[in-house]
């Protein structure tokens, strides 16, 4: 791109809005979608490219540096004609990798206008509002966001012919004037596999001197909906992508108790948003679902959820990446995973005081994490494993102990003073042996000095003595430690807590598995637990994820691209991707628990062995695995799975602006890198299909019932009373050498991957036929068919 500001645009250029709730504002999964995407979409449009989303005061502060006046004139023109409405934008730049634009909207400055847009939105579309708080955000936004993109719209187009400048929604960066920004983007190597195709048009122009830009929005998720359908209704010439991340429906109904996947295709959609109050919810959706060019979700199972239950067919399926950092030193993430273990270690040491008895070298850590959906992120099954783990480590007098996290987000009335009790007893007993130390440090030295022989017996002072003998009694405690690290606003109905104590894990002394339900998200501010997600994840050994109900799942993902192995189930997205494209994921750290095809007590058996097995591991052949795993997380990387969503772009243009797309790609090839084995967008325009074969995507005939939390917790009352051999004494302790001093020697007979290699590319039997083969036959580049 020119960097003169007033050089003539180059109109062929497409303009991208993504709109989502969690820019610069974390709340779950989005936030990691649109965050880890941002550096491959600044790679393809540099500049014209801005985030646009609602603003959360306290969290913007930390993310966001304003920026006071936009380069892009029509931009700016924009932002000044709201504000002086009186609606309060902060538009800035998101502190994070790729550092693009964004534009958020304070909606209480537009509060004013809600009674009129609920009006509105009932007339143009038939959306009924009634009194919901999330919904009246969801309508404020979608009305803030079709006035912002119209009227950026409008003014764009009023220039003629527009400067280079009025592209630039963010400012440039100082740059050499002499490079251009994707020289700059080669630099930082940030530069993504993508192939260029999806990102080139052809310029719209008309004899009298007006032209079309290409301007794509793309929406995430339901509560940004309305202003897609306000897009669609006022025809403005934009074209719109619109993704679903879960289906409202699919959440509210997996969470109760029902047989969704046997009763998917049966649903009386309608009736049942309305039994659970969210039919206004459900219009915004489906509107939005049905209003935009292009519809797409994040795997085939939830695409097939929603041809059920939003009632249109995807028209392809963006799976989500993540930014994979490759590190410079091989076995970097083994390092890191030693020096997060020890913070971990550091946390099992104070909370588990007084009956700190076992080894923890033989000690190994589990967790899952997540929204707090009890039975649709598998906690419920998670409990009752852990239950049933817990038996068999007793039954089997092994040595390995179990700490197993619980990490979610629940209201509470702050930490527990129990929880609070164990690093404060943890840190007098550092600061008082420190000081001990210290003492015996200047007695041998003063001994040494005037060359008299040491006496151990003198190294202690009786008053040294005393001092800690009241720091040992201060470690005694009557009660058991905690299985929960804050007060639950909600202590007697928590599901969690509740499925605790009825399999009775309460970390008693003879508990091989000990847990901790932590329902606040991990960060490094914490008294208790100071580490951040991160850090959390790569100190754990093991993630466990087998959710009933989980679009994508990134919390295993996560795991992956870290180098930690993980459980997760079929019924995910994650699950179903990998099954399809690596021939033996156990063999790479990834246990796919079988929720589809067997009943739910098989289902319960399998992550129980899959568990007790890991326990069994050598630290040696742990250390083997995590190798593996982490070799998988190319296939994760946003430089491949970006490529769903140029698809994307790309096909909305071709149904807005049949005349701007400059090539048909049908019979193009491109490089073998950007293939991706997934569901395909189909090249046509119209007509669009999902050609995955969803109806094997959890079948009805072959879902076997379904895991209710009440099974399980029956069951785990049977195991959780079981009592064995005490075995908490320490084992013997593993060689004091260091892991990282291992795994250098390591030989591994698993072979790489061949999706990785670049070659096979798909797992032999693959049932998903790309309809656009990116696939490299011929080894020419792209641009020479162009
Ligand atoms: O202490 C914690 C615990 C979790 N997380 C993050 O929270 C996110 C949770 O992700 P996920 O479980 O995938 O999110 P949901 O909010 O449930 O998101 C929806 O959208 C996601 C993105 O498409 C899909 O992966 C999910 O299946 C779908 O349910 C992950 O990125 C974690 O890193 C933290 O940052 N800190």
């Amino acid at each position: 791109m020119a960097m003169d500001p007033n050089a003539p645009a180059d109109t062929s250029l497409p303009i991208f809005f993504e709109i989502a709730w969690e820019v610069a504002n974390k709340v779950g999964g989005i936030y990691t979608v649109v965050r880890t995407k941002v550096p491959v979409t600044v790679a393809e449009f540099g500049e014209r490219y801005c985030l646009l989303g609602p603003l959360s005061h306290s969290k913007a502060a930390a993310e966001v540096e304003p920026i006071d006046k936009p380069a892009s004139l029509p931009l700016a023109q924009t932002l000044d004609s709201m504000r002086s409405q009186g609606v309060h934008i902060v538009y800035g730049r998101w502190l994070i990798e790729g550092a693009p634009a964004v534009i958020l909207f304070d909606l209480a400055s537009a509060k004013k206008w809600l009674g009129e847009w609920k009006a509105d939105i009932w007339r143009v579309a038939r959306v009924p509002t009634p009194d919901d708080f999330e919904s009246d955000e969801a309508v404020v936004f979608g009305y803030l966001t079709a006035w912002f993109i119209g009227e950026f719209h409008a003014r764009l187009t009023a220039l003629r012919p527009p400067p280079a400048s009025a592209y630039w929604l963010t400012p440039p960066l100082e740059v050499d004037p002499k490079k251009s920004s994707a020289d700059v983007e080669t630099e930082d190597n940030i530069v993504m596999a993508h192939h260029p195709i999806y990102s080139r048009f052809r310029s719209i122009n008309y004899p009298d001197g007006s032209w079309k830009p290409i301007i794509f929005a793309q929406f995430h998720e339901w509560q940004v909906g309305v202003g897609l359908i306000l897009l669609r209704v006022r025809n403005l010439d934009v074209a719109t992508m619109f993704t679903t991340h879960a289906t409202l429906l699919g959440r509210y109904l997996c969470a109760g108790a029902v047989d969704f996947y046997n009763y998917l295709p049966y649903v009386d959609c309608d009736a049942e948003a309305g039994k659970r109050m969210i039919y206004h919810r459900y219009c915004i959706e489906r509107g939005a679902c049905h209003s935009s060019d292009v519809f797409s979700t994040v795997s085939d199972i939830t695409g097939w959820e929603s041809e059920h239950l939003l009632k249109r067919k995807p028209d392809g399926v963006v799976p989500n990446g993540l930014s994979v950092k490759k590190f410079t030193a091989i076995h970097e993430f083994q390092n890191l995973h030693a020096r997060a273990k020890e913070k971990l270690h550091e946390f099992t040491r104070s909370h588990f005081y007084g009956h700190f008895d076992f080894s923890l070298d033989d000690t190994l850590y589990f967790f899952t994490a997540g929204r707090y959906e009890h039975r649709n992120k598998g906690m419920d099954m998670y409990i009752e494993g852990l239950a049933r783990l817990n038996a068999r480590l007793k039954q089997a007098n092994s040595k390995t102990t179990v700490v197993a996290f619980i990490v979610t987000a629940a209201p509470t009335h702050g930490y527990a003073s129990e929880a609070l009790k164990g690093p404060a007893t943890m840190k007098q007993l550092r600061d008082t042996v420190e000081s001990v130390s210290k003492g015996i440090g200047k007695r041998i030295l003063e001994t040494a000095a005037r060359r008299t022989p040491l006496n151990p017996d003198d190294l202690l002072t009786s008053e040294d003595l005393v001092l800690l003998k009241r720091r040992i009694y201060a470690l005694r405690r009557d009660n058991l430690p905690p299985i929960v690290t804050h007060n639950l606003a909600e202590d007697a109905k928590d599901p969690v807590l509740s499925q605790l104590r009825s399999c009775q894990l309460f970390n008693n002394r003879d508990d091989r598995v000990k847990v901790v339900f932590h329902p606040e998200f991990v960060n490094v501010n914490s008294p208790i637990l100071p580490v951040d997600y991160d850090d959390f994840v790569r100190g754990c050994h093991l993630g466990i994820f087998p959710s009933y109900y989980e679009p994508w799942g990134y919390t295993p993902a996560e795991c992956t691209v870290m180098g930690v192995p993980s459980i997760t189930s079929n019924l995910s997205g994650f699950g179903n991707y990998i099954e399809e494209v690596v021939s033996h994921p156990s063999d790479y750290g990834i246990y796919i628990v079988d929720r589809r095809y067997r009943s739910p007590e098989d289902s319960m058996q399998q992550l129980t062995d899959f568990m007790f097995n890991f326990c069994n591991k050598t630290r040696r052949q742990r250390i083997n695995l995590r190798n593996r795993t982490e070799r998988l997380g190319d296939l994760l990387d946003w430089k491949r799975m970006g490529v769903q969503y140029q698809k994307t772009r790309w096909l909305a243009a071709r149904k807005k602006w049949p005349e701007s797309v400059l090539v048909d790609v049908t019979s193009a090839s491109a490089s073998a890198d950007s293939a991706i084995p997934l569901t395909p967008f189909n090249e046509h325009g119209d007509g669009l299909s999902v050609t995955g074969d969803l109806q094997s995507v959890p079948g009805s005939p072959h879902v076997r019932g379904q895991a209710g939390a009440d099974g399980f917790s029956e069951i785990g009352s049977e195991y959780g009373g079981a009592t064995s051999e005490e075995d908490g004494k320490p084992g013997e302790a593993e060689e004091l050498e260091q892991e990282f001093d291992d795994w250098e020697e390591e030989e591994d007979d698993v072979p790489v991957p061949e999706v990785l290699k670049g070659k096979g590319l798909v797992k032999a039997g693959h049932k998903t036929g790309l309809s656009v083969d990116l696939r490299n036959e011929t080894g020419r580049p792209l641009e020479e068919d162009v």
